[in-house]
């Protein structure tokens, strides 16, 4: 099975001697329940006078009772240990899988946010499902020494063990119910979190309090409570009415079994030492016929969430890009877009319908558009965030998806109207637009000054809850176009919007110069979305987005000739600043 491998192999690699010490839990326990054996050598040895089996028996009783209660107890707290252990290497893994997901396809869809949020919810578990299989393992032995002993008190005692399987099916159900109830009450979870989020988000912070929304939000997130806890709360009380009923049919069946052994005892054909050990059995009876079957449908339950945590294995490598060709380290023709259609994963409609354009090589490109016209989309496509749904497109002929994912990614730099806050120094917060530059302060300096962004001084801690400066959205954004800009030879830059907070003229002046500062040694593409014309003006070639489509293309001097919607939209804004 292989949800039971992965966690034995992750055990096994963290600590190999921890995992060999499991197996001393269950012979400790085992030990312990052989007690009853010698407490009815004990009793039999004192009524018959037998000083042999008294000798026997306290020895038995005190040595093997002593050790295995100590093994037992020492065992589990290893187990815990290697729980913690195991727990933190789940962790890990699942955060670096969703931090290495290729595209974005999983923030998107419905579907994969749920399991997610399941698995996130559950991780916990995932930790302990190590220790669920080393206590099935412990109450399977359990069981078993029960069932032994059971034929040793009285063969018909085995009729207990025909509880299991009432006792079975109600656990099988209670899981499924518990089951279904999980996955109800996965959406609404999902929402009052990200409810929560926003409430206490810094950037919502305005807008809840000029919406006057904190009301709202407060009332919103009680009501997605309610309908998350709804179905849980509901199924526990079913689980608890089943389980009474359970408990119940298991007491009758052990005072109808103890009884007829001491029936037995009184009727001479059994011996005293049985009635002892049957009415020891009967305490452990509840344990050991009971707990195997809980302790197995437990351990399903954390497989549950094991094959959730395999669920997610299995995406991220169906994800993973199948590219294998080196990306190139010039482009020496250009970039082709051939017929691209383009669809969000999960959705109907169209964002891109036969885009089909070519970017020269040293070029560059200004997307232009209204808001959803695709122009962020299409940024998205070439930096392989997303694959195009129908069409293809290639760098000096070579299909994009042909070349592997990562190596292209390392050629590109980009800065982004939803830029990333990273709370680290200044020398951080944009050395990690080139990593292995990370700590270099002159390589960091220069792409500082490229974005005109050196507001403090390198070493200074960002972000107040640091106890670092806080810094306007206009700074913030300039440290991400620096972090954008750090990549000195890029084989195509992304500037979407990038610039939305500062001022048209800065972003003039900074792209103006940008766009021109292609040296043509690597054939360099700058790849620039904005709403401003003015900027986009020094564009080598401008594609006018709308409807999906390429609705224009060509040179500013070209599309003002041609007196279309870009000549339109150039002249509005053109006007607006003048007047
Ligand atoms: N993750 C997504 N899932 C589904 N649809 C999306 C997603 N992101 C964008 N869209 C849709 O795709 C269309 C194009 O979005 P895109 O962000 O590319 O537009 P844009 O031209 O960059 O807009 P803007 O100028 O407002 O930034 C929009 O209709 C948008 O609703």
């Amino acid at each position: 099975m292989r949800e039971i491998r992965v966690l034995v192999a992750t055990a096994w690699r963290v600590d190999r001697r921890l995992t060999l010490a499991m197996i001393a839990e269950p012979l400790g326990n085992t030990l312990v329940l052989m007690s009853g054996l010698w407490l009815a050598m004990l009793t039999n040895g004192v009524i018959r006078h037998d000083p042999r089996q008294v000798v026997i028996g306290i020895a038995a009783l005190v040595l093997g009772a002593g050790l295995g209660w100590q093994l037992d107890l020492s065992a589990s707290q290893w187990r815990m240990v290697l729980g913690e252990k195991v727990a933190h290497a789940f962790d890990t893994e699942i955060a670096r899988l969703c931090a290495e997901l290729p595209t974005l396809d999983h923030f998107e869809r419905s579907e994969y946010q749920n399991q997610l949020e399941l698995l996130r919810q559950r991780q916990g578990l995932l930790g302990n499902s190590l220790s669920a299989l080393a206590v099935t393992v412990k109450a399977i032995c359990a069981g078993l020494t029960v069932l032994i002993l059971l034929v040793v008190a009285h063969p018909a005692m085995l009729a207990l063990v025909l509880l299991a399987l009432p006792a079975l099916l109600i656990t099988r159900t209670q899981q499924r119910w518990r089951a279904t109830a999980e996955d109800a009450s996965a959406l609404p979870g999902r929402t009052a979190r990200h409810l929560r989020t926003v409430a206490q988000d810094r950037d919502a912070a305005v807008e809840i309090r000029l919406f006057g929304l904190a009301d709202y939000v407060e009332r919103r997130i009680d009501t997605l409570w309610r309908a998350q806890r709804a179905p849980i709360e509901k199924t526990e009380r079913k689980v608890a009415l089943a389980s009474l009923a359970q408990q119940l049919l298991y007491v009758t069946g052990v005072i109808a079994a103890v009884g007829f052994v001491l029936h037995q005892a009184i009727r001479g054909t059994s011996a005293p030492g049985d009635v002892v050990l049957a009415i020891y059995l009967s305490q452990q009876v509840q344990t050991a016929v009971i707990w195997p079957i809980q302790a197995v449908t437990g351990f399903g339950r954390t497989l549950h969430t094991v094959r959730r945590y395999l669920w997610l294995v299995d995406h991220a490598r169906a994800a993973a890009p199948t590219g294998h060709l080196p990306a190139p380290e010039r482009i020496v023709e250009g970039i082709r877009l051939e017929n691209v259609s383009f669809r969000y994963p999960g959705t109907e409609k169209w964002v891109l319908r036969n885009v089909s354009l070519t970017i020269p090589a040293g070029g560059a490109l200004a997307v232009v558009g209204e808001n959803g016209a695709g122009k962020t989309t299409l940024v998205k496509l070439l930096t392989r965030m997303y694959e195009p749904t129908e069409g293809r497109i290639t760098v000096d002929g070579t299909e994009l998806a042909d070349l592997d994912a990562e190596q292209w990614r390392e050629r590109l730099a980009a800065a982004f109207q939803d830029f990333a806050r990273f709370e680290l120094t200044v020398q951080h917060a944009v050395g990690l637009g080139d990593l292995p530059h990370l700590d270099d302060t002159a390589h960091v300096r220069a792409a500082l000054g490229r974005a005109s962004a050196d507001v403090l001084p390198q070493e200074a801690q960002l972000g107040t809850s640091w106890g670092g400066a806080d810094l306007s959205t206009g700074q913030w954004q300039r440290l991400a176009l620096a972090r954008g800009l750090a990549r000195t030879t890029p084989l195509v830059r992304f500037f979407d919007e990038p610039t939305a907070s500062l001022d048209a003229f800065t972003e003039d002046a900074l792209f103006g110069s940008m766009a021109r500062a292609t040296d043509g040694a690597n054939g360099m593409i700058t790849i620039l979305v904005t709403h401003r014309f003015s900027t986009v003006r020094s564009a080598d070639l401008i594609v006018v987005l709308a409807d999906g489509g390429v609705a224009e293309l060509g040179s500013h001097r070209d599309l003002l000739a041609r007196d279309g919607r870009y000549a339109r939209l150039y002249r509005s804004q053109a006007d607006a600043f003048a007047g």
